[in-house]
Protein backbone atom coordinates (compact mmCIF):
# COMPACT_ATOMS: atom_id res chain seq x y z
CA UNK A 1 0.00 0.00 0.00
CA UNK A 2 1.40 3.29 -1.03
CA UNK A 3 -0.53 6.44 0.18
CA UNK A 4 1.88 9.74 -0.86
CA UNK A 5 1.28 13.21 0.75
CA UNK A 6 -0.94 14.93 -1.13
CA UNK A 7 -0.16 18.13 0.90
CA UNK A 8 2.30 18.67 3.44
CA UNK A 9 0.77 21.52 5.96
CA UNK A 10 3.31 22.13 8.86
CA UNK A 11 6.49 20.55 10.62
CA UNK A 12 4.62 19.17 13.62
CA UNK A 13 7.83 18.26 15.99
CA UNK A 14 11.02 16.25 15.58
CA UNK A 15 12.62 13.23 17.05
CA UNK A 16 15.60 11.38 17.23
CA UNK A 17 14.66 9.50 14.31
CA UNK A 18 11.88 10.83 12.72
CA UNK A 19 10.62 14.56 11.46
CA UNK A 20 6.85 14.65 11.56
CA UNK A 21 4.67 16.82 9.06
CA UNK A 22 1.16 17.61 9.46
CA UNK A 23 -0.17 16.43 6.18
CA UNK A 24 -3.38 15.20 3.94
CA UNK A 25 -2.91 12.07 1.89
CA UNK A 26 -4.68 9.97 -0.87
CA UNK A 27 -7.15 7.81 0.34
CA UNK A 28 -7.58 9.35 3.83
CA UNK A 29 -10.19 12.59 4.19
CA UNK A 30 -8.92 13.68 7.86
CA UNK A 31 -5.76 15.37 8.43
CA UNK A 32 -2.65 12.88 9.67
CA UNK A 33 0.30 13.23 10.66
CA UNK A 34 3.18 11.23 8.56
CA UNK A 35 6.48 10.60 10.35
CA UNK A 36 9.10 10.62 7.94
CA UNK A 37 12.19 8.30 9.50
CA UNK A 38 15.86 9.34 9.26
CA UNK A 39 16.75 5.63 8.70
CA UNK A 40 14.81 2.72 6.93
CA UNK A 41 15.45 0.33 9.85
CA UNK A 42 13.47 2.63 12.39
CA UNK A 43 10.42 1.48 10.97
CA UNK A 44 7.85 -0.04 13.30
CA UNK A 45 8.25 -3.91 12.81
CA UNK A 46 9.65 -5.75 9.76
CA UNK A 47 7.20 -8.24 7.60
CA UNK A 48 5.09 -9.86 9.91
CA UNK A 49 5.32 -7.57 12.92
CA UNK A 50 4.70 -4.32 10.98
CA UNK A 51 1.66 -6.00 9.90
CA UNK A 52 0.81 -6.60 13.57
CA UNK A 53 1.41 -2.87 14.22
CA UNK A 54 -0.92 -1.84 11.76
CA UNK A 55 -3.85 -4.05 13.04
CA UNK A 56 -3.93 -2.47 16.02
CA UNK A 57 -6.54 -0.43 16.54
CA UNK A 58 -7.39 1.06 20.33
CA UNK A 59 -8.72 4.70 21.37
CA UNK A 60 -5.45 5.16 23.60
CA UNK A 61 -3.42 4.58 20.49
CA UNK A 62 -2.02 6.70 18.27
CA UNK A 63 -3.11 3.99 15.52
CA UNK A 64 -0.69 3.44 12.68
CA UNK A 65 -2.58 4.19 9.25
CA UNK A 66 -0.18 3.08 6.78
CA UNK A 67 3.57 2.35 6.76
CA UNK A 68 5.55 3.24 3.20
CA UNK A 69 8.89 2.16 2.01
CA UNK A 70 8.76 4.33 -1.34
CA UNK A 71 12.65 4.58 -2.83
CA UNK A 72 14.80 6.48 -0.41
CA UNK A 73 11.70 7.89 1.31
CA UNK A 74 10.06 5.82 4.70
CA UNK A 75 7.44 7.13 6.67
CA UNK A 76 4.74 5.98 8.77
CA UNK A 77 0.96 7.83 8.60
CA UNK A 78 -0.43 7.94 11.96
CA UNK A 79 -3.11 9.53 13.38
CA UNK A 80 -2.99 13.09 14.03
CA UNK A 81 -2.81 14.00 17.84
CA UNK A 82 -3.12 18.19 18.04
CA UNK A 83 -2.39 18.35 21.84
CA UNK A 84 1.33 17.42 21.94
CA UNK A 85 2.90 15.21 24.19
CA UNK A 86 2.36 14.62 27.46
CA UNK A 87 6.45 15.94 28.50
CA UNK A 88 5.84 19.03 26.60
CA UNK A 89 2.41 20.26 28.29
CA UNK A 90 3.52 18.78 31.68
CA UNK A 91 7.15 20.55 31.32
CA UNK A 92 7.62 22.59 28.45
CA UNK A 93 4.14 24.73 28.16
CA UNK A 94 4.38 28.46 29.15
CA UNK A 95 1.21 28.33 30.18
CA UNK A 96 1.50 25.72 32.78
CA UNK A 97 -1.42 24.19 31.99
CA UNK A 98 -1.01 20.87 33.60
CA UNK A 99 -0.27 22.58 36.82
CA UNK A 100 -3.84 23.43 36.96
CA UNK A 101 -4.96 20.12 35.56
CA UNK A 102 -7.35 18.11 38.85
CA UNK A 103 -5.62 14.99 40.32
CA UNK A 104 -9.18 12.85 39.23
CA UNK A 105 -8.15 14.20 35.52
CA UNK A 106 -4.50 13.16 35.35
CA UNK A 107 -5.85 9.73 37.01
CA UNK A 108 -7.78 9.39 34.08
CA UNK A 109 -5.17 10.49 31.78
CA UNK A 110 -3.54 7.84 33.07
CA UNK A 111 -5.83 5.06 33.22
CA UNK A 112 -6.04 5.84 28.93
CA UNK A 113 -2.17 4.72 29.18
CA UNK A 114 -3.21 1.64 30.98
CA UNK A 115 -5.85 0.78 29.11
CA UNK A 116 -3.83 1.04 25.86
CA UNK A 117 -0.50 -0.84 27.26
CA UNK A 118 -3.65 -3.65 28.35
CA UNK A 119 -4.54 -3.85 24.85
CA UNK A 120 -1.34 -3.98 23.29
CA UNK A 121 -0.04 -6.86 26.02
CA UNK A 122 -3.42 -8.73 24.97
CA UNK A 123 -2.10 -8.86 21.27
CA UNK A 124 1.37 -9.88 22.58
CA UNK A 125 2.94 -6.70 21.77
CA UNK A 126 5.74 -4.73 23.86
CA UNK A 127 5.86 -1.01 23.36
CA UNK A 128 9.17 -0.73 25.16
CA UNK A 129 9.65 3.01 24.95
CA UNK A 130 6.83 4.00 27.39
CA UNK A 131 7.06 7.66 28.39
CA UNK A 132 5.55 11.24 28.51
CA UNK A 133 7.41 12.12 25.29
CA UNK A 134 5.37 9.00 23.41
CA UNK A 135 1.67 9.60 25.05
CA UNK A 136 0.65 12.11 22.75
CA UNK A 137 -3.09 14.34 23.85
CA UNK A 138 -5.86 13.92 20.68
CA UNK A 139 -6.56 18.16 21.04
CA UNK A 140 -5.06 20.34 22.96
CA UNK A 141 -5.70 21.37 26.67
CA UNK A 142 -8.66 23.64 26.79
CA UNK A 143 -8.48 25.18 30.94
CA UNK A 144 -11.33 23.86 32.95
CA UNK A 145 -12.34 21.41 30.69
CA UNK A 146 -10.62 18.47 31.74
CA UNK A 147 -7.66 16.35 30.33
CA UNK A 148 -8.05 15.31 26.46
CA UNK A 149 -7.63 11.80 25.56
CA UNK A 150 -4.53 10.43 25.68
CA UNK A 151 -2.91 8.03 22.96
CA UNK A 152 0.39 5.89 23.35
CA UNK A 153 2.45 6.72 20.43
CA UNK A 154 6.27 6.10 19.05
CA UNK A 155 5.48 1.88 18.47
CA UNK A 156 8.88 2.20 16.51
CA UNK A 157 10.44 -0.27 19.71
CA UNK A 158 7.46 -2.67 19.77
CA UNK A 159 8.02 -5.86 18.89
CA UNK A 160 5.68 -8.95 19.27
CA UNK A 161 6.37 -10.85 22.34
CA UNK A 162 7.15 -14.82 22.07
CA UNK A 163 5.68 -16.83 24.59
CA UNK A 164 8.74 -19.09 24.89
CA UNK A 165 11.56 -16.45 24.89
CA UNK A 166 11.67 -12.56 26.60
CA UNK A 167 13.63 -9.80 25.21
CA UNK A 168 17.05 -9.91 26.00
CA UNK A 169 18.21 -6.09 23.82
CA UNK A 170 17.86 -2.95 26.01
CA UNK A 171 16.22 -0.13 24.33
CA UNK A 172 13.65 2.34 25.80
CA UNK A 173 14.75 5.67 27.60
CA UNK A 174 16.87 5.66 30.53
CA UNK A 175 14.89 7.27 32.75
CA UNK A 176 11.93 5.20 32.23
CA UNK A 177 13.75 1.60 31.64
CA UNK A 178 13.08 -1.11 34.51
CA UNK A 179 16.15 -2.37 36.28
CA UNK A 180 15.86 -5.94 34.07
CA UNK A 181 16.47 -3.85 30.93
CA UNK A 182 19.34 -2.13 32.22
CA UNK A 183 20.97 -5.18 33.58
CA UNK A 184 20.29 -6.75 29.66
CA UNK A 185 18.22 -10.03 31.40
CA UNK A 186 15.36 -11.52 29.96
CA UNK A 187 12.29 -8.77 30.13
CA UNK A 188 8.80 -9.20 29.31
CA UNK A 189 5.80 -6.83 29.37
CA UNK A 190 6.30 -6.42 32.98
CA UNK A 191 9.08 -3.61 31.73
CA UNK A 192 6.49 -1.54 30.36
CA UNK A 193 4.89 -1.69 33.68
CA UNK A 194 7.88 -0.32 35.26
CA UNK A 195 8.08 2.47 32.72
CA UNK A 196 4.58 2.89 33.08
CA UNK A 197 4.63 3.46 37.25
CA UNK A 198 7.60 6.33 36.57
CA UNK A 199 5.02 7.85 34.19
CA UNK A 200 2.23 7.45 36.09
CA UNK A 201 4.55 9.40 39.12
CA UNK A 202 5.40 12.44 36.33
CA UNK A 203 1.93 12.82 35.45
CA UNK A 204 0.35 12.89 39.38
CA UNK A 205 3.56 14.96 40.77
CA UNK A 206 4.71 17.42 37.57
CA UNK A 207 7.98 16.53 38.07
CA UNK A 208 10.69 14.80 35.39
CA UNK A 209 11.24 11.68 36.92
CA UNK A 210 15.49 11.43 37.86
CA UNK A 211 15.78 15.09 36.97
CA UNK A 212 19.19 15.66 38.44
CA UNK A 213 21.12 12.40 37.66
CA UNK A 214 23.54 11.67 34.84
CA UNK A 215 23.69 8.51 32.99
CA UNK A 216 25.78 6.91 34.56
CA UNK A 217 24.35 7.90 38.17
CA UNK A 218 20.63 7.02 36.85
CA UNK A 219 21.78 3.30 36.00
CA UNK A 220 23.06 2.58 39.50
CA UNK A 221 20.33 4.51 41.01
CA UNK A 222 17.68 2.62 38.71
CA UNK A 223 19.65 -0.92 39.47
CA UNK A 224 20.06 -0.26 43.13
CA UNK A 225 16.45 0.30 44.17
CA UNK A 226 16.04 3.86 43.85
CA UNK A 227 12.66 5.26 42.62
CA UNK A 228 10.89 8.41 42.41
CA UNK A 229 10.07 10.00 45.83
CA UNK A 230 7.02 10.14 47.56
CA UNK A 231 6.87 13.67 48.56
CA UNK A 232 6.99 15.21 45.01
CA UNK A 233 2.79 13.02 44.98
CA UNK A 234 1.92 15.64 47.22
CA UNK A 235 2.06 17.91 44.57
CA UNK A 236 -1.14 15.97 42.87
CA UNK A 237 -3.47 18.18 45.45
CA UNK A 238 -5.48 17.96 48.37
CA UNK A 239 -6.66 14.23 47.91
CA UNK A 240 -6.56 13.21 51.35
CA UNK A 241 -3.86 10.93 53.29
CA UNK A 242 -5.89 7.62 52.33
CA UNK A 243 -6.37 8.07 48.22
CA UNK A 244 -2.48 9.61 48.12
CA UNK A 245 -1.15 6.21 49.62
CA UNK A 246 -3.08 4.54 47.36
CA UNK A 247 -1.80 6.07 44.35
CA UNK A 248 1.57 5.37 46.37
CA UNK A 249 0.37 1.80 46.24
CA UNK A 250 0.00 1.57 42.39
CA UNK A 251 3.12 3.18 41.82
CA UNK A 252 5.09 1.05 44.09
CA UNK A 253 3.46 -2.21 42.57
CA UNK A 254 4.42 -1.43 39.15
CA UNK A 255 8.19 -0.35 39.47
CA UNK A 256 8.72 -3.37 42.46
CA UNK A 257 12.24 -4.63 41.65
CA UNK A 258 11.11 -7.85 41.43
CA UNK A 259 9.37 -8.00 37.40
CA UNK A 260 6.93 -11.03 38.25
CA UNK A 261 5.26 -9.04 41.17
CA UNK A 262 4.41 -6.25 39.31
CA UNK A 263 0.91 -6.32 37.88
CA UNK A 264 -0.45 -6.78 34.59
CA UNK A 265 -1.99 -3.78 32.14
CA UNK A 266 -5.24 -4.71 33.14
CA UNK A 267 -4.71 -4.47 36.85
CA UNK A 268 -3.11 -1.32 37.08
CA UNK A 269 -6.02 0.06 35.01
CA UNK A 270 -8.72 -1.24 37.20
CA UNK A 271 -6.70 0.32 40.56
CA UNK A 272 -6.48 3.13 38.98
CA UNK A 273 -10.18 3.60 38.25
CA UNK A 274 -11.21 2.42 41.56
CA UNK A 275 -9.27 5.51 42.81
CA UNK A 276 -10.65 7.51 40.15
CA UNK A 277 -14.33 6.97 41.38
CA UNK A 278 -13.62 7.35 44.68
CA UNK A 279 -12.28 10.99 43.86
CA UNK A 280 -15.61 11.58 42.12
CA UNK A 281 -17.76 10.39 44.93
N1 LIG B 1 0.71 11.40 15.85
C1 LIG B 1 1.24 12.61 16.03
N2 LIG B 1 0.48 13.73 15.95
C2 LIG B 1 1.02 14.96 16.12
N3 LIG B 1 2.32 15.20 16.38
C3 LIG B 1 3.14 14.13 16.47
C4 LIG B 1 2.65 12.78 16.31
N4 LIG B 1 3.68 11.92 16.45
C5 LIG B 1 4.76 12.69 16.70
N5 LIG B 1 4.45 14.01 16.71
C6 LIG B 1 5.36 15.17 16.92
O1 LIG B 1 6.65 14.86 16.43
C7 LIG B 1 7.62 14.86 17.48
C8 LIG B 1 8.60 13.71 17.26
O2 LIG B 1 7.90 12.47 17.30
P1 LIG B 1 8.44 11.21 18.08
O3 LIG B 1 8.82 11.63 19.46
O4 LIG B 1 7.46 10.12 17.94
O5 LIG B 1 9.75 10.94 17.23
P2 LIG B 1 10.96 9.93 17.37
O6 LIG B 1 11.77 10.11 16.12
O7 LIG B 1 10.45 8.58 17.68
O8 LIG B 1 11.82 10.52 18.54
P3 LIG B 1 12.14 10.23 20.03
O9 LIG B 1 12.62 8.83 20.15
O10 LIG B 1 13.19 11.28 20.27
O11 LIG B 1 10.89 10.48 20.82
C9 LIG B 1 6.80 14.73 18.77
O12 LIG B 1 7.44 15.31 19.86
C10 LIG B 1 5.53 15.48 18.40
O13 LIG B 1 5.74 16.87 18.55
Amino acid sequence: MTLPPREVHELLGTGSFSYVFCCHVVGIEDQVAVKVLKQKDMLPGRGREAEFIQGLRHPNLVNVLGIVEEGTLHYVILELCTGGSLQDVIHEQEEDLWAEMPAVERLRAGYDIASALDYIHQQEILHRDIKSGNAFLHTPIVPGCGCPTVKVGDMGFARPVSEFSGMTQGVGTLRYMAPEVLSSGDYGVSADIFSFGILLHEMLSGSIPFSSKNEAALCLAIMGGQRPPFEELLEIGHIGEERLHQAWSILQACWAEDPDTRPTAGQVAEMIQELHSSLCR
